[in-house]
């Protein structure tokens, strides 16, 4: 498509802008200049880069044909068979971990989940009032401040010596540091953020969320349901979020910057803030009859509903039943007429959305049942998101700096002719 501007003269002048009169002399400050004799090439242009291919991958595949894939292994092998940590390991590190490399890797996570002073004293101060995404926004900062990554011994392409363990510092901080700001700011306490060493990250996150002792058990089948969902939100190639963290990185920019440019982006309901969003929207209705009679109003009125539609996937997010069944478990386990009644309304939404528009629930839809279920404050869902995709999000940073080439694309410019600038008084303006 050509652009506007060597289509048709330009649509408005600098005059329509300022709002002045062009006939009167004083106010003629501009004129267009001749046009330069250049002819132009074809632009291709896609609107949100719809389909562009931005570059190469050994991460992940997304509507390739071929299926969710992890380094290669399906989605439904891992969340049956693995917990996050090993498939965190396995993005960052590109390969599953034997026996020994998880041990490790988990004392090492586990390492982490005292807090600095510098983060406590910071998480203290923040308002009660702040978005848990800004809370984590801020963690990334803090910790890129207190312990930045090794920038002397970066390699020419911005490889840094400890870019791994700057990874998995966030991977392990952020549950943590959630939770000790929810229960500082709620009740007035300062909790202990660590747990039993060889918890995982589900169960030092819901450990830390419900207050349980050790010893204490938390409900097993919620620290299932959250693990899953932290698998199946791990990585997704080239969303959004992960898109922005590649052109942070592509600037030879820190891993913290990268990181917190990602959550950022993924903050949006079009992204990671639609499983709150959706949960919103879920709650509204007071059964499912309702919420069929509310949905078909909005489709009417051309709404959008959160938790619907992919930009890659159009016949289906392939994760989209995964948590469809953790969701209709954790209901039935739950038992009570109120859980019951949340599933059936999402269900009947998810009915009426493939019959009237023909579109599927994407993972953010049932993840915010399932959170729901298991007692996670909505506007938590999304920093959970947070957790699961740093991981991924650290694969892609590493990627990108070991065949890095700066991403600065170019748009299709829409102005103003060239025009002459005759400066003016002030006052004559
Ligand atoms: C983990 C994740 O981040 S998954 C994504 C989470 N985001 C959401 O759930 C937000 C709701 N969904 C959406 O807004 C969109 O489906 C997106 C942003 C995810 C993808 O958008 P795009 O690829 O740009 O799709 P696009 O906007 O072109 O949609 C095509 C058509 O379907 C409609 N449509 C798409 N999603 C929805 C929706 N959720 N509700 C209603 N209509 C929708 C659009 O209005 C458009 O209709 P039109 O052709 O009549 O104009
Ligand atoms: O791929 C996308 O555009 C969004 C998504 O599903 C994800 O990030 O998990």
């Amino acid at each position: 498509m050509l652009s506007r501007s060597l289509r048709r003269p330009c649509a408005f002048s600098a005059c329509e802008i300022l709002k002045v009169t062009p006939t009167t002399p004083k106010y003629n400050f501009h004129r267009t200049l001749p046009r330069p004799n250049v002819q132009p090439t074809k632009p291709t242009y896609s609107k949100g880069l719809a389909g562009v291919i931005a570059g190469e991958s050994s991460i992940c595949t997304v509507g390739t044909g071929q299926g969710l894939n992890y380094r290669g292994y399906n989605i439904m092998d891992l969340v049956e068979h693995a917990t996050f940590e090993e498939v965190s390991y396995l993005l960052i590190h590109g390969h599953l971990p034997n026996k020994q490399e998880l041990e490790q890797y988990k004392s090492k996570l586990a390492s982490y989940r005292e807090l600095s002073p510098s983060i406590k004293v910071i998480l203290e101060q923040l308002p009660s009032t702040s978005h848990p995404m800004d809370v984590l926004r801020t963690v990334a900062s803090v910790i890129g401040s207190t312990e930045p990554e090794d920038v002397e011994n970066r390699t020419v392409s911005g490889v840094r010596n400890n870019q791994w363990e700057s990874g998995d510092r966030l991977i392990a901080t952020f549950g943590p540091s959630l939770l000790y700001w929810y229960h500082f700011h709620k009740s007035g306490t300062r909790i202990n953020t660590v747990t039993l060493p060889n918890d995982t990250v589900a169960e030092n996150f819901v450990k830390l969320l419900q207050q349980t002792k050790d010893g204490q058990e938390p409900d097993r089948d919620m620290i299932d349901a959250v693990d899953k969902s932290l698998v199946l939100y791990a990585e997704h190639d080239l969303a959004a979020s992960t898109f922005a963290t590649r052109v942070t990185t592509s600037t030879l920019s820190d891993l913290f910057s990268a990181i917190t440019t990602a959550i950022g982006t993924l903050r949006g309901p079009l992204h990671g803030g639609a499983n709150e969003a959706a949960y919103h929207l879920i709650s509204r209705f007071k059964n499912a009859d309702e919420a069929e009679q509310s949905l078909l109003k909005m489709l009417e009125s051309k709404e959008t509903i959160m938790g619907f539609g992919h930009r890659v996937y159009k016949n289906g997010d392939p994760r989209s039943n995964v948590v469809k069944n953790l969701a209709k478990n954790l209901s039935s386990k739950i038992g009570t007429a109120y859980a019951k009644n949340l599933f059936d309304v999402a269900e009947r939404m998810e009915q009426v959305m493939m019959r009237e528009k023909k579109m599927f629930t994407n993972l953010d839809f049932y993840a915010a049942v399932v959170y729901h279920l298991c007692d996670i404050p909505t506007d938590f869902f999304t920093p959970v998101f947070v957790i699961a995709r740093t991981s991924g999000w650290v694969a892609h940073i590493i990627e990108q700096r070991q065949d890095n080439k700066l991403m600065r694309p170019t748009s299709i410019y829409t102005g103003p002719d060239p025009q002459e600038v005759r400066f003016m008084k002030l006052s004559e303006r």
